[in-house]
C-alpha cells in the first residue's frame, strides 16, 4: 500500500540528512516541505521564533504537545542543557514511530522521551510518571481545539509557576481564537503576539507567547 506522508519525510530525512547532526535534519525536512510535499511542521519562520523563545528562557523542564514527525522536537532538544526533561506527546501511533527515528538521525534522542498518548489523558499524569512538578517551557501544536482545555488543564494539575512560558503555534490559521481570547484576558497571563506566516506559504500566521503570573 502506498506510503504515508510522514514515512517519505523519514525517508528523506535518512537519504538527505547526516547522521547526528540536527542542522541538516531540520534543513532536510524543510527542503522535503518546500521543494516535494508540504507537511505541517512548524517550519522554518517560526521555527527561529520557537528557538529564540526556547534560548531565552533556558528551561529545565520542557513539555511539547503534538510531536507529529519530531520536526520542532528537533529544534527544541538542539538546544536544551544537558539534564533537561523534555516531554513529547503524541496521539497517533504511526507519527510516534516516524518521529522517534527522526530524532534518532539527529542523534538527540537521550534528550527526548516521545509519550504515546493524548493530552487530555497525560498531562494529569505527569507528576506520578515522570517526577515533573512544574514545567518551566510549553509548546502548544496539536489539535487546536485542545489548546484551551489543556492550558485550564495545566492550572488545574499545578504544572505551571510564575513565569512558565507556554508558546502556541498556528493562532492565526489553522486558529485557536478561543486560547487567544483566555491568554489575552485573563490576569494570570502576561501573553505576546509574534506575527509570522504558515509554514512553507505566505499567508498569515503567528505564535502567542504566554507567560504565567503564579
Ligand atoms: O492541525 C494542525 N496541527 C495539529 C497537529 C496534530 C498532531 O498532534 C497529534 S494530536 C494530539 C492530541 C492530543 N495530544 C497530543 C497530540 C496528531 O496526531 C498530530 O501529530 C496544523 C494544521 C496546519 N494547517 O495549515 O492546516 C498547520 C499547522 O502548523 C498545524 O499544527
Ligand atoms: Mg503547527
Amino acid at each position: 500500500t502506498r506510503s504515508t506522508r510522514p514515512q517519505r519525510m523519514l525517508k528523506a530525512v535518512q537519504k538527505n540528512a547526516t547522521k547526528g547532526n540536527p542542522e541538516s535534519v531540520i534543513s532536510a525536512i524543510d527542503y522535503f516541505c518546500k521543494h516535494s510535499e508540504w507537511a505541517m511542521n512548524v517550519g522554518d519562520e517560526k521555527g527561529s521564533i520557537l528557538d529564540s523563545v526556547v534560548t531565552e528562557v533556558n528551561p529545565s523542564t520542557v513539555l511539547e504537545l503534538g510531536t507529529y514527525c519530531g520536526y520542532s522536537t528537533v529544534r527544541i532538544a538542539r538546544l536544551l542543557s544537558p539534564g533537561t526533561k523534555f516531554i513529547t506527546l503524541e496521539f497517533n501511533p504511526a507519527n510516534v514511530t516516524v518521529a522517534r527515528q527522526i530524532i534518532a538521525h539527529a542523534g538527540l534522542q537521550d534528550k527526548v522521551t516521545v509519550v504515546e498518548g493524548s493530552s487530555g489523558d497525560l498531562i494529569p499524569q505527569m507528576k506520578e510518571r515522570f517526577g515533573i512538578t512544574t514545567f518551566d517551557f510549553i509548546f502548544l501544536d496539536h489539535w487546536k481545539d485542545r489548546y484551551l482545555p489543556d492550558i485550564k488543564l495545566f492550572e488545574e494539575c499545578g504544572l505551571l509557576r510564575k513565569g512558565s512560558v507556554l508558546l502556541a503555534d498556528n493562532v492565526i490559521c489553522p486558529g485557536a481564537p478561543e486560547y487567544l481570547e483566555y491568554v489575552r484576558n485573563s490576569p494570570r497571563y502576561e501573553s505576546r503576539y509574534y506575527p509570522a506566516h504558515l509554514e512553507y506559504t505566505t499567508l498569515e500566521d503567528g505564535m502567542e507567547k504566554s507567560v504565567f503570573l503564579g
